[in-house]
């Protein structure tokens, strides 16, 4: 193909290399998006600024549709798409909730709910937002022990330590489990496995996003500060972008204002904390290359011999 040297063709030029700096490639064909789209359209929620794609490097996540300007609100979700604790008690899991003792915490009330809509199958009011989570997830929990044992020590002992948590979430979940067995036809032991457990446990700990605490008598003690954000929690995190996230209390969304400038078809990313890698992976799953507040950790041994 000849390469023109008129205005035009370095514009086209332009355009063609800014859309392989980002390289995003959009999804918002898949069927899957588009059934989410519907839903979130049913809720009151129209994007206009971004869309799903796939990014070399850091996987699925949103592009921008326009240029971004700094201090412009990029996303605004209207509540009602908004799976909190509320959502929960208002469903045929409230009055299970509200007669167990002890007190079952916000956390196990949201995996309860994941878990149990998920085995609804098409029944799932949540269905379109439920088909575009994650089957898997690659927190250390999930991976395989002898993947674990290949960590540095520092860091496989908060695996072990994620491990067990988890663990002892499902073990000291099994009675309220049982408790729920008048509302399904299948033995609950079959729905509600350690495997879906952890699911829902990645589910929420991978894409949560932090709402003010409430205190509500049926709950633990446990802070109940985690909502899922359908379509919002595809924004993948950059420790170089500066957001401002929160529920406005006005115009009832949660909302994400940027610091930061975005062009046109880039991936626009949001900060999920000043995390260093090994918070990363724990949390979430994955490391950021040229993290700025990477660290290395060091055991007892190496600081012992560093001090003489
Ligand atoms: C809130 S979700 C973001 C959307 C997610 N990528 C998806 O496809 O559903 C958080 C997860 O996205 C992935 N992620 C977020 N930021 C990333 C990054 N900078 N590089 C690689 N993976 C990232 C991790 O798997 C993380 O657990």
């Amino acid at each position: 193909m000849k390469m023109g040297r008129g205005r035009t063709s370095r514009i086209r030029r332009r355009k063609l290399f800014r859309s392989s700096v980002s390289g995003g490639v959009s999804e918002s064909y898949k069927p899957e998006f588009i059934e989410l789209k519907k839903w979130l359209k049913d809720r009151k929620f129209e994007d206009t600024n971004l869309i799903p794609a796939c990014f070399p490097g850091t996987g699925r996540g949103l592009m921008s549709k326009t240029s971004l300007r700094e201090g412009q609100v990029i996303i605004s979700l209207p509540e009602s798409c908004l799976l909190t604790t509320d959502t929960v008690i208002r469903s045929y899991l409230g009055a299970y909730i509200a007669k167990w003792h002890p007190p079952p915490s916000p956390l196990l009330a949201l995996c309860t709910f994941l878990v149990s809509e998920k085995h609804a199958g098409d029944q799932s009011l949540w269905k379109p937002y439920l088909e575009i989570l994650p089957k898997a997830y690659t927190c250390p929990v999930c991976l395989e022990p002898e993947v674990v044992n290949l960590f540095p020590k520092p860091l496989k002992a908060k695996a072990e330590e994620q491990r067990t948590r988890v663990q002892e979430f499902f073990s000291s979940s099994r009675d309220f489990f049982s408790s729920l067995q008048p509302l399904f036809a299948e033995a609950v032991e079959s729905i509600f496995s350690y495997r879906a457990l952890l699911w829902a446990w990645c589910t929420v700990n991978t894409r949560a996003v932090y709402v003010k605490p409430r205190q509500r008598r049926c709950f633990s003690a446990e802070p109940d500060t985690c909502a899922l954000a359908p379509y919002l929690d595809l924004l993948n995190h950059s420790p170089r972008v500066q957001v401002e996230a929160a529920f406005n209390e006005e115009t009832r969304c949660y909302e994400i204002r940027t610091a930061s400038r975005c062009r046109k078809r880039e991936e626009v990313f949001i900060c999920y904390g000043p995390h260093d890698n090994q918070r990363l992976l724990l949390d979430y799953g994955f490391v950021s290359v040229h993290n700025p507040h990477a660290c290395v950790y060091v055991s007892e041994g190496w600081k012992q011999l560093c001090s003489y």
